[in-house]
Order: C-alpha cells, then structure tokens, then sequence
C-alpha cells in the first residue's frame, strides 16, 4: 500500500477520489501536459479521475505506488513509482504545478520517493525519461544522480508526434555508495572556534559520539501483551528482539516518525491513536548515542503484519527476559513488568 511519506515541509501521500478536481485543474495546462507522454490536451476529467482509481488498484496489487505531492494540506503534484514485472525496477514519473517550478520542491519530493524505492521496495534499479525540450526535468533528474544513458523516441499523445527523450537511471548500488545510510539527525558540525587556547583541544578531545534519535512503540494488546520485533538478517544486531521502530529522519518529530515507521513495518495506522510518551533509553552504544523515546500504544488501526518478513511476537511483561534484546532495551524489562504486573 501506498504509505504516506514526509520530505521537507512536503507530505507525499496516497491519491483520493476528493483530489480530482484538483489533479484535473492543474493538470490541464498545456505547461505540464507537453511533458507527459501518455496525456492529451485538453485533459478531461474522466481522465483524472480514472488515472486516480487506477492508482489505488495499482497499490493495493503491488504494481505502482502513486502519490500526491502536498504542501500545507494543498495538493501541488504528483509523483510515482510504477514496478517491472519482477519488481527489481521501477520507473519514476511526476510533474508540479508551474507556478511552483523552480524551488526545488520536485528534487525534494523524487529524493524522498527514490529513497524509500530502494530502501523499502528494494528496488535494483530506477529508471526515468525526459524530453529533450525539457531541460528542467533533466535537470532534476541529474541533481538526483541519474546518470544518462541514450535517447529513445516516445509518442507524444498531446503533441501528436514522436519526441525525442533521454533515457535516466540510477541503480541501487550508486544510491547506496552516493547516501549510506539514511539521512540521520546528526547536528551540524559547528565551526571551529579560532582561540588556541588549551581548553580548546580538552574540548575537543571530549567530543561526544554522534546521537541517534530513534523513536520504538510499545503496541499493547488487549491481553497486555507487548508486541516485540526480531531484527531481520542483514541488519545490524539480526536475531536481537525490539520494540518495532526506526530512526527519525530530519524533517520530522518522532511522532511522525513512529507513525511512518508502524505503517512501513507494520501495516498499522497510528495517526488516530493516542501515543503515550512511557520512557527513554540513552545509552552510548559505542559508535553513536542512541536517544529512543518508547510510546505505549493501545489502539491503532489494522492486524500488525510483518512487512519485512521479521518475526513478531506478543509477549507477557513477564516473559520479556526470554527474547535476547539489545543491551539498551534491557533496563525496560522491569519498567514494562512494574506498568503491567
Ligand atoms: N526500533 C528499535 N531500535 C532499537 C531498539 N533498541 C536498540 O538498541 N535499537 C537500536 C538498533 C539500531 O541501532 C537502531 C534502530 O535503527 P534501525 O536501523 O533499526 O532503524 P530503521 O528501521 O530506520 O532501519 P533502516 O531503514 O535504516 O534499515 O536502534 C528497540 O527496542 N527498537
């Protein structure tokens, strides 16, 4: 299912039946229609709104994940993922409202869209196509890493001929090189300060480890039973069980985050549900210092589902010391058994 993912101070989200008239109106402006292969001009509405239930088909089958760009609850674009059969590639598509080209706002949005292709959907490869006549969308494209590799020719339904387009892509290995691991909420390095007085190196040789702001949600049942998470192979500390959660990423509040993260892992939807802030772990774990508010959370909506293929278990308070966790999460074992007998 298409999730609903933050990028700056833009929320990309799944497309609805109330975002025709909106789609249709700023979609139909010769401006955007010239760059979108698959339209005519004028584009009527039927058209809107069928391209919009196809999204939704399309994401509950798994084939493309479609999404509305917004800004302060205003829908301003689009931007989608649509999978190869195997699923190992994906190709890229978008457009903005003219009156907002030229602020970055699509590099910020296809950056958080290309992201979550190959972190999430695992994607191998991201393909994308512009018309030579559009050089603002090349742009984006090469701002983003893709690299050009030819030109093909593509019907242009509104222009009625064949165009001329240069083929983009980005293959999961050069994204994982180029950003290794997810954008984290480390401070920025503050310049360094021009006295050569001694204190300054005694500062600097105490210099704290980065931290890692992590945000964890304790989902308990109506049993009382907390649900715990093994971390999956390939992950730092694999077979280890946790709290299910993830790191906040930098535009956002760790509420957002764990909402993001339950939706990512889960399948659940927390944005209704009363998040109760419980306890903290800060701990330094040796290369970092790991900051993990946990939340008790009682209601969400939908069956936790293990999207990542990890294990799941619920577990009574007095059984948690049976489930090898991280050395951090251990001082919680008592908290959860004082809370839930
Ligand atoms: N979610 C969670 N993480 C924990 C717990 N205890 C603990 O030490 N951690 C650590 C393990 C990791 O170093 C870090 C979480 O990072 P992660 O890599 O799992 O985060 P993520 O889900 O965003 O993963 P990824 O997309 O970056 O692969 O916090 C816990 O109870 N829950």
């Amino acid at each position: 299912m298409t999730p609903e993912l933050k990028a700056a101070n833009l929320v990309l989200r799944p497309l609805t039946h109330e975002d025709t008239p909106h789609v249709h109106r700023l979609v139909n402006d010769w401006k955007v229609v010239r760059t979108l292969s698959s339209l005519p001009f004028p584009y009527p509405r039927d058209l809107a709104e069928k391209w919009i239930r196809s999204t939704q088909e399309d994401s509950q089958a798994g084939h493309a994940y479609h999404f509305a760009i917004t800004r302060e609850n205003i829908l301003i674009g689009a931007i989608g993922l649509v999978l190869s059969e195997d699923k190992k590639t994906a190709s890229l598509g978008y457009w903005i409202s003219p009156a907002l080209w030229g602020q970055g706002l699509t590099t910020v949005a296809a950056q958080r869209i290309i992201e979550w292709g190959f972190r999430f959907l695992k994607l191998e490869k991201i393909t994308a196509d512009a018309a030579i006549d559009n050089p603002a969308s090349c742009a984006v494209l090469k701002k983003l890493d893709f690299q050009e590799v030819g030109k093909s020719t593509r019907r242009f339904l509104s222009r009625g001929q064949n165009c001329e387009v240069t083929l983009f892509e980005l293959n999961r290995a050069r994204f994982l090189e180029l950003n290794p691991t997810p954008p984290l909420p480390i401070p920025e390095e503050k310049p360094k300060p021009v006295s050569t007085s001694p204190e300054v190196t005694t500062t600097h040789s105490l210099r704290k480890p980065k931290t890692l702001l992590v945000v964890a949600a304790a989902l308990l049942n109506l049993e009382n039973k907390i649900l715990l998470a093994q971390r999956p192979e390939g992950k730092p500390l694999a077979g280890l069980w946790e709290f299910p959660g993830g790191k906040v990423e930098i535009h956002e509040t760790p509420e957002q985050a764990l909402i993001r993260e339950m939706q990512e892992e889960l399948n659940i939807d927390l944005t209704a549900s009363c998040l109760a802030p419980f306890t903290f772990i800060s701990e330094n774990v040796g290369e970092f210092h790991l900051l993990m508010p946990l939340f008790v959370v009682r209601r969400w909506q939908g069956t936790p589902f293990p999207k990542e293929g990890q294990n799941l278990a619920w577990v009574n308070a007095a059984d948690l010391a049976k489930y090898p966790m991280p050395d951090p999460d251990l001082p919680l074992i008592p908290l959860f058994q004082e809370l839930l007998g």
